[in-house]
């Protein structure tokens, strides 16, 4: 199976390698010619994943042409805002059967719509060719080959089945879910939440507050996906408290680590600086937020994150909000 991967980052060039080592030929697309020769010439991508040997399976190209002419797996791993512009011009060259599976964990802004859609839109593909890969997946560890599982959401079985063989390995196992909506929103939203956890422990928070933000930040995902009709058991799941833990835990997610500069005193711009990477709640946290209010759900730290990052709110101002909002019972 030939598998062509747009974006030659932390996460495309890791999937790139646990699609090779599950049996692809994978074609690593990125804009950097520096990048794509190093990966083809030297098996390496030391600017997103440094210390780590790509398998031979994976050649890297500057041509997207090249990139997706035969491959059967599409896979899109840029920052979320950018996905619509890149993919346009490229469906063109898609193979007619190819199926298009979605890395990116945001929501556009402008239109507030998941991933698979603006996937499925740009590309000119309907979403039953559409899957979207999802769960507490740091790329950097699965680089090191640490074990780790994921979900692999489609609204069409086979497709779904298809992109779950060509990503299994003996370090990489995937669970298939229909729940598209859900899956999604959990991808998009744990991000959120783990930048509200950085900005907390930024202050000096430990993990009763974490813990705090962590379990509201759920209810908050959760209610949201249910007004959109994702499935509950979803949130309890890979995608949903998996991926919520893992980001929220781990000094190496980058939304994690802005929050954490924010909440230490640094302004966005300075943040973005110092953290390197995408940091996709930056500006999913705006088109969330829009969603979640054309739906009328409550989402106080979104709503924070928001006024903090975008509306010159002070972290003091944020945590006293989130603190006097009128006392009720818990859960939903
Ligand atoms: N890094 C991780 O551990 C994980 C990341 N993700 C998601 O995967 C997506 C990509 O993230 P990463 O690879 O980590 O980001 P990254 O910041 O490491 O790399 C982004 C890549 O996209 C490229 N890019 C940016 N704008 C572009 C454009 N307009 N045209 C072409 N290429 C462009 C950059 O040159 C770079 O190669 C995000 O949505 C992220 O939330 C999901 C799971 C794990
Ligand atoms: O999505 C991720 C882990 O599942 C990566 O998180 P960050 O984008 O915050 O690094």
């Amino acid at each position: 199976m030939i598998a062509a991967v747009l974006g030659s980052g932390a996460w495309g060039t890791t999937f790139s390698a646990v699609l090779a080592d599950s049996g692809c030929r994978v074609r690593l697309w990125g804009r950097d010619e520096i990048v794509a020769e190093q990966i083809t010439t030297m098996r390496r991508n030391d600017k997103y994943l440094p210390g780590i040997t790509l398998p031979a399976g994976v050649s890297g190209t500057t041509s997207a042409r090249d990139a997706l002419s035969g491959a059967k797996i599409v896979v899109v791993a840029i920052p979320s805002q950018s996905a619509r512009a890149v993919l346009e011009p490229l469906a063109e060259y898609l193979d007619p059967d190819a199926v298009a599976v979605s890395l990116m964990k945001g929501v556009e802004l402008g239109t507030d719509k998941r991933m698979s859609d603006v996937v499925a839109e740009a590309l000119g593909i309907p979403l039953s060719r559409v899957a979207v890969v999802s769960g507490p997946n740091l790329a950097g560890e699965i680089a090191a080959h640490q074990p780790t599982a994921t979900v692999v959401s489609s609204t069409d079985e086979a497709t779904a089945a298809l992109v779950a063989e060509a990503c299994s390995c003996d370090y990489f196992r995937p669970y298939t879910n229909p729940d598209v909506v859900g899956v999604e929103l959990c991808g998009a939203v744990k991000n959120i939440i783990a930048l509200a956890v950085g900005i907390a422990q930024g202050q000096g928070m430990g993990y009763n507050t974490t813990a705090t933000v962590i379990t509201r930040g759920l209810v908050e995902i959760t209610r949201l996906g249910l007004a959109l009709g994702a499935q509950a058991e979803t949130f309890a799941g890979l995608a949903g408290m998996g991926d919520l833990v893992a980001t929220c835990a781990s000094p190496s997610s980058r939304n994690h680590t802005l929050g954490r500069h924010i909440g230490q005193g640094k302004t966005l711009d300075e943040a973005i600086v110092a953290t390197r990477g995408t940091a996709e709640a930056v500006k999913s946290s705006r088109s969330v937020l829009a969603l979640a209010r054309t739906v009328g759900v409550e989402m106080p730290i979104t709503e924070a994150v928001v006024g903090v990052l975008h509306e010159g709110q002070s972290v003091t101002e944020m945590a006293s909000k989130l603190l006097s909002r009128p006392r009720k019972t818990e859960g939903l």
